[in-house]
């Protein structure tokens, strides 16, 4: 097994998926977090991959860009489906969660009257389209691609239960805001009683973001 050590800050955001992969597939890893806004990260910068983080260092090489690092950590341990055709379904649903991005950008910038907005409305076209794709596998009652966890599942889960609650203003696991996505909540509720995402989600340090 490689040795690997993870750098990003002391938040979830990008690296998130990162460690939710290392903790289901029971890999063991250095979880560096650096204060977001420090000195630290200020003399770091020019020395560390693209000058951005996550960084993920594999034997003590260095692998910038989040999309890249999720992709490799998922071939590695088990978590892309094996089947061209399920690979392409698992990138339709990665592309379908990145919906959320420019949304999410506009409500990070804003005030109150943007979270709700968003929370009410914005958000809702994407969630409707992940609810349709978890439908269209096992009638929703299992994961988003096939019948294992793979990396579509662990950035669904990211984007619905870690990013979304606190960015309007509600506590990591608040689904309150899902309207009539009723598969995709009780895929939320699978996941995170997944023993070593349980385990996890329980041991964390708890970030806002
Ligand atoms: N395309 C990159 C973007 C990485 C990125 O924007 N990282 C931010 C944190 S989420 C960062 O390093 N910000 C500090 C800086 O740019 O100095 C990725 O997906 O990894």
């Amino acid at each position: 097994m490689p040795s690997y050590k993870l750098v990003y800050f002391d938040l979830r955001a990008r690296a998130e998926p990162v460690r939710i992969m290392f903790e289901l597939a029971g890999v063991k890893y250095e979880d560096v977090r650096i204060p977001f806004g420090s000195e630290e990260w200020q003399k770091m910068k020019p020395t560390i991959g693209l000058g951005q983080v996550p960084v993920l260092e594999v034997d003590g090489k260095e692998m910038p860009q989040s999309g890249a690092i999720y992709r490799y950590v998922a071939r590695e341990h088990g978590m892309i489906p094996l089947d061209s055709w399920e690979i392409a379904q698992m990138d339709v649903v990665i592309e379908t969660v990145k919906d959320m991005a420019p949304g999410m950008g506009k409500v990070f910038l804003e005030k109150d009257p943007a979270k709700k907005e968003f929370a009410t409305e914005g958000c809702q076209p994407v969630l409707n389209n992940m609810e349709k794709l978890l439908k269209k596998n096992n009638g929703g009652a299992g994961w988003f691609v096939g019948d294992k966890i793979t990396l579509a599942d662990v950035l669904a889960f990211s984007m619905v239960h870690d990013a979304i609650p606190p960015l309007i203003g509600v506590e990591p696991g608040d689904l309150s805001y899902m309207k009539s996505q009723d598969a995709l909540k009780a895929f939320v509720d699978r996941f995170k009683v997944e023993p070593k995402v349980a385990a996890w989600l329980q041991k964390r340090p708890k970030n806002v973001f």
